[in-house]
C-alpha cells in the first residue's frame, strides 16, 4: 500500500500520521487516499489510451460520494447496480452518459430514472428484464442501449461467494441463449442493441479465465454478426484481484495488453467496469484496542472495529492485513483481533503475531473495496466515519453515525 507507509515507526497516510487522524475523528474510521485511487484508476486509463474505451469504475466497491468525485474528475465512468448509486453518481459530478447499469432486476422506476438521465447502457441480465426495459422506454418515447450479461460458464477460480460466471450462478443468460436472445432484443421497438458484457466474479488473480470468458465472447460476436447484428462494444465486467497478503495478481497493464491482443481488428469499443483494484489499496480501516484478555488458551485483542464494519473476515473468511500505527518494540504474541459485537464470527483477524497493549491503534489494509459500502449496524452501531487524505489535507468525507441518524425513521405504535 504505497500511500500508507511508516515515517520514524509511526503509521501515514500520505503526508499525515494516521494517529492524527484517530485523535481528530476517532475510531474506528475508514482513511482513503487520494493519490492511490487516482494511479489506481490511471493505470487502466493510460493502459487503455487511443483505443475507443470506458473505465466505469464499480460504485459497488466504495460509494462515498468523495471517492467517486475524484474518480469523475479523472473522466472515470460509473457502473452502477441500483438507482442509489445513479444518485451517487450525479451527485458527485459524474457524468450520465458514461454510466452502465448492471443488475439482475431493475425496477421500473429505476430504469426510467437512468433513461431520463440519458445513461450509456443498460447491461441486461435476462428476457423479463428485456421486456420489462422495452415497455418503460416506450412509454417515455425514448429508445434504450443495451448489452446482454453473457455467462460464459467459466470458472474464475475465486471464493465461491464471489464466483458470478458459472452456470449455477444467477446472473446473466446462457452463452448457448445468447444468440437467440439477441435476437429476440433486436425486434423490440425501443431497444438498441449496442455490446455484450460479462463478469465472471471478483478477486481474480490470473488473466485465463479472463481470457477463457473472451474469446467465448468473440466468438458470439462474430456469430452475431453473420445473423446481421452488430455489437459495438465489449464490457468485461471488473473482477482483477488485488493483493491482500501474498497473491500476485496481474496489472491492469497486463490484463489489458492480453485483451487487446485477443481482440484482433475487431473495431470494439472495450468497457471495464473494475471496483476493488481502483479502491482496495486506496483505504485502511483503522481501529483501537479496548482491551486485552488473555488466558492460558487464547489471547484475545478486543477492539473498537467489528463485523459490521467490515465484514470481509465473517463473511467470506477474507484475510486482511493488520498492523500497528505506531511500532513498539518488544516481543509480539499472537492474538485474535475481536470486536464487541455478539457473534463468534465477530473477528476481523487470527491468530495475528503482535505486541499489543489497551489503548493502541491498529489498521487494517486493503480496506478501501467493499469495506465501508458493506457495513451496517448490526447491535445498533453507529457506522464509521470516513475521511480521505489528500497530501497533509484532511477531508472528512463521511461524518461518524449517531443513534439519533440510526433511529430516524423508525416509530413505536400508536396509543
Ligand atoms: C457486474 C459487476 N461489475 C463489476 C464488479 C466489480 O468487481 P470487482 O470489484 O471485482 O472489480 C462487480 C462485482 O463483483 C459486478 O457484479
Ligand atoms: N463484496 C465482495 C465481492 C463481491 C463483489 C460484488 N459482486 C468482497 O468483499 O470481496
Amino acid at each position: 500500500m504505497d500511500n500508507f507507509e511508516y515515517l520514524n515507526g509511526r503509521l501515514c497516510a500520505e503526508e499525515v500520521p494516521v494517529t492524527r487522524i484517530a485523535e481528530e475523528y476517532g475510531t474506528p474510521t475508514y482513511i482513503y487516499s487520494r493519490d492511490a485511487l487516482e494511479r489506481a484508476y490511471l493505470d487502466y486509463a493510460q493502459a487503455l489510451e487511443g483505443r475507443d474505451a470506458l473505465v466505469c469504475y464499480a460504485v459497488k466497491a466504495n460509494s462515498n460520494i468523495g471517492v467517486l468525485n475524484v474518480l469523475a474528475r479523472l473522466g472515470a465512468g460509473f457502473d452502477i447496480v441500483s438507482v442509489g448509486e445513479l444518485e451517487r453518481v450525479i451527485k458527485a459530478g459524474g457524468d450520465p452518459a458514461k454510466v452502465v447499469f448492471s443488475g439482475v432486476a431493475k425496477r421500473e422506476g429505476e430504469m426510467r430514472r437512468a433513461l431520463e438521465a440519458g445513461i450509456h447502457c443498460f447491461n441486461i441480465e435476462s428476457e423479463a428484464e428485456l421486456d420489462r426495459l422495452n415497455k418503460v422506454a416506450a412509454e417515455l418515447d425514448k429508445v434504450a442501449a443495451i448489452s446482454l450479461r453473457v455467462n460464459p460458464d467459466v470458472d474464475a477460480g475465486t471464493h465461491p461467494y464471489i464466483s458470478t460466471g458459472l452456470k449455477d450462478n444467477k446472473f446473466g443468460v446462457a452463452i448457448e441463449d445468447a444468440a437467440r436472445i439477441y435476437a429476440y432484443a433486436n425486434s423490440l421497438s425501443h431497444l438498441d442493441v449496442q455490446g455484450v458484457d460479462c463478469h465472471i466474479g471478483s478477486q481474480l488473480t490470473e488473466i485465463a479465465p479472463f481470457l477463457d470468458a473472451l474469446d467465448r465472447l468473440l466468438v458470439l460476436i462474430d456469430t452475431l454478426a453473420s445473423e446481421g447484428i452488430t455489437i459495438k462494444h465489449l464490457d468485461l465486467g471488473g473482477g482483477l484481484g488485488v493483493c491482500y497478503t501474498d497473491e500476485v495478481p496481474p496489472t491492469p497493464q497486463e490484463y489489458i495488453a492480453a485483451v487487446i491482443e485477443r481482440l484482433g481488428d475487431r473495431p470494439l469499443k472495450l468497457i471495464f467496469e473494475p471496483g476493488r483494484s481502483i479502491a482496495a489499496n486506496a483505504g485502511i480501516m483503522i481501529t483501537k484496542v479496548e482491551f486485552l484478555k488473555c488466558t492460558e488458551h487464547k489471547n484475545f485483542a478486543i477492539i473498537d472495529g467489528a463485523m459490521n464494519d467490515l465484514i470481509r473476515p465473517a463473511l467470506y473468511s477474507a484475510y486482511m492485513e493488520i498492523i500497528p500505527v505506531e511500532v513498539r518494540e518488544g516481543e509480539s504474541r499472537s492474538f485474535d483481533l475481536v470486536g464487541p459485537v455478539c457473534e463468534s464470527g465477530d473477528f476481523l483477524g487470527k491468530d495475528r503475531q503482535l505486541n499489543l497493549e489497551a489503548g493502541d491503534l491498529l489498521a487494517v489494509c486493503s480496506a478501501g473495496a467493499y469495506g465501508f459500502g458493506m457495513s451496517s449496524n448490526y447491535n445498533t452501531r453507529n457506522r464509521a466515519a470516513e475521511v480521505m487524505v489528500d497530501d497533509n489535507q484532511i477531508h472528512l468525507i463521511r461524518k461518524r453515525e449517531t443513534v439519533v441518524d440510526q433511529l430516524r425513521g423508525e416509530s413505536v405504535l400508536p396509543g
